[in-house]
Order: structure tokens, then sequence, then C-alpha cells
């Protein structure tokens, strides 16, 4: 039985093992595969059984050209690059690892949020560069700080991510709101549920947690940016897509939005043209949320457990 993984290398770029895969078939595993060329994912797959993927997109067009795929399994959380839908409708089950990142991810947002309030990284670099040594006072600061104490977080998506993060937010003081389609118990106790515009209407910082659907997709435009608070910031380390860029862009040089906090992008890796490039106190970082080792370790680990399952006939974590 044959296992292909089509972009192993930033899951594991030599710190962790392929070991436990290898020992449930005969494994291939690619560094990286093209994200835009069919014909070199078709040609990898060729008569695979089991895909492993992170970002490579597995399309209508590609199942049909690689009838031997059975089983496709996302080293991922997030399973928007599968056309899921198609899959399910040939009977292909794909499973994803949920909560493996759960704390990193969570973390990640609050450092951008905490970058966004102290600027901690701007200002070692100008200590670094002589600014204090030549300073007039005995300290200076090139932003407005923020204090967290008492603001409100609004959270799009209270899942196990958007639950992580509003428990710290929580834990610095913030009050915090939440829009999910499926609010639950868990969640009522860290946030009250609202909608999303009276979310809209009372978060000083938004963040965004919730998967990329066709329905989530560019959520977060002029319209809904128009309805927030003046000086909102917005934190988006789940998908790219959530957000309609220009329109972020724009509310940034006006201020509108006062900062944002980014570790995904509309298409990844950025192009040199993305508007919030250039954007007013935009953080940019190459979508790292997932990766430090111990999660890593953990989608490795789940993987392993996820094809085993399937093997067995009876695949977990199966999304569609
Ligand atoms: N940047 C990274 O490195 C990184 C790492 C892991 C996950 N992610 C992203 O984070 C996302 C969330 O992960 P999670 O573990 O919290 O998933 P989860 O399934 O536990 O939570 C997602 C939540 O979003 C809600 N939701 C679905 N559709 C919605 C809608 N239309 N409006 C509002 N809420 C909606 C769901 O009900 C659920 O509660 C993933 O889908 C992935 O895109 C990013
Ligand atoms: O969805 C996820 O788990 C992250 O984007 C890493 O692939």
């Amino acid at each position: 039985m044959k296992i292909v993984v089509l972009d192993g290398y930033t899951e594991n770029p030599g710190d962790l093992s392929w070991g436990e895969l290898e020992k449930l078939g005969e494994l291939t595993v690619y560094d990286r595969t093209s994200v835009t060329d069919e014909n070199e994912i078709i040609s990898r797959i060729g008569d695979a059984e089991v895909v492993i993927t992170n970002k490579t997109p597995i399309t209508k067009n590609i199942m049909d050209a690689c009838p031997g795929i059975k089983y496709i399994a996302m080293l991922a959380t997030g399973y928007n690059v599968v056309d899921y839908v198609y899959a399910r409708e040939k009977g292909i089950p794909l499973s994803n690892v949920p909560s493996y990142g759960t704390a990193s991810v969570g973390q990640f947002a609050i450092a951008m949020l905490l970058e966004l309030c102290h600027h901690v990284a701007h200002h070692s670099q100008t200590v670094h560069e002589g600014k204090w040594e030549h300073c007039q006072d005995w300290c200076y600061w090139d932003y407005p700080l923020i204090e967290l104490d008492g603001k409100t977080m609004g959270i799009i998506g209270f899942g196990r991510i958007g639950q992580q993060t509003g428990k710290i937010a929580k834990a610095m003081g913030m009050n915090i709101l939440a829009y999910d389609n499926y609010p639950n118990e868990s969640g009522k106790e860290i946030a009250e549920y609202v909608d999303l515009d009276t979310l809209y209407a009372k978060s000083d910082v938004i963040a965004l947690h919730c998967p990329l659907f066709p329905e989530t997709q560019g959520i977060i435009n002029k319209d809904a940016i128009a309805k927030m608070k003046d000086g909102v910031m917005i934190l988006n380390n789940s998908r790219g897509p959530l957000i309609v860029e220009q329109d972020l862009a724009d509310a940034l040089n006006s201020g509108k939005v006062s900062g944002a906090g980014l570790d995904v992008v509309s298409t990844e890796p950025i192009k040199g043209d993305n508007p919030l490039l250039k954007a007013k106190n935009c953080i940019i970082t190459p979508h790292i949320s997932w990766a430090p080792k111990e999660s890593r370790q953990r989608i490795m680990d789940h993987t392993v457990e996820n094809v085993k399952a399937y093997l067995a006939g009876a695949p977990i974590h199966v999304v569609n």
C-alpha cells in the first residue's frame, strides 16, 4: 500500500521522524510539491492509496486523475486546500488533525496582540541602534502603548483555538465576546455569545479563529470594518482569505483599524504586491503559529493514528 506525503518539509524539516508512518506502507515523502501545477501533483500521487498533505491542494481534477486515492490525511487542522465535498461524493474520507496546536496557536494570537500593544521588537531594535543612548529623556516610546485590562476582545469562531485565545485574554482582564454558529457550554464559561454586528460594535480587538469555508471567505471586508469601533485591532492566524486584504489595508492606512496582527495571508508565500505589506501598523508573520516542535510532533503522532485507523477500516477525525 503506497502512502505519499506531498509537502513534508514544513512538518518535518529534519527534527522529527517519519519512521512510524514508514511502518504502515510504502512511504514516499516529498519535501514540497507545486501548489499550482496539477500535473506535478498528479504524477507524484500516481497510484498511491493514501495521500498526505498540508498545503498542497487536492482538487476534483486531481482526484479524478488519481483513482487509486482511497484516503486523504491532512498534516493540519485546516482542510480548505482539499475539495472535501467532492472527496465525500467519491467516497474518499478526509481526516484532519484537531487539537494539536490549540495551545500554540492561541499563544501566537496573543503574541501578535502584545506586539501591537507594546511594539517590543521595535523598541528593542531601536535601543540596539543607539536611540536610547542618545535620548534626552530616561525613556521613550515610538507608538501609543496600550493596556488591555478592561478592554473587549471579540472572537469569531469560538472552537478550540478561539476559546484558548479567549482564556488567555480573559486572564489579562479582557471582556470576551464570541460569535460562533455552534455555541457550547465551555465557551459560555469564557465569553458572552453575541451576533456579529454586536461583536463588531463592542470589540476593541477582533480575533479570527473560524475555518475558511465559502461562507467565511471575505468575512472581514469594508462593510464589516465600517461597523467596528474606530481604532479597533484585528488579529488573524486562521486563514488569509477570511479578510479582503485591500479593504483592511485601506482601513489601516486611514486609522479606522489601528493595528493588525496577521500570521496568514491570501496567497502564501506572500506576494510582493500584497497591499498589507505597505499598510500602517501591520505585523505579518510567515504562517508559523502552528510550528513549535511540540505541535508538529503531535501532528506526526496523530497522523500515524489517523492512517492506522483508516487501515483498520474505521477512519477517525473525518471532516467530510
Ligand atoms: N496559523 C496556523 O498556524 C493555524 C494552525 C492551526 C489552525 N489554524 C486555523 O484555525 C482554525 C480553527 O481551528 P480550531 O482548532 O479552533 O477548529 P475548531 O473546529 O475547534 O473551531 C472552529 C470553530 O469555528 C466555528 N465556525 C464554523 N463556521 C463558522 C462561521 N461561519 N462563523 C463563525 N464560526 C464558525 C465552528 O463552529 C467551531 O466552533 C482552523 O480551521 C485553521 O484554519 C491555523
Ligand atoms: O491548519 C493548520 O493546522 C495550520 O495551518 C498548519 O498547517
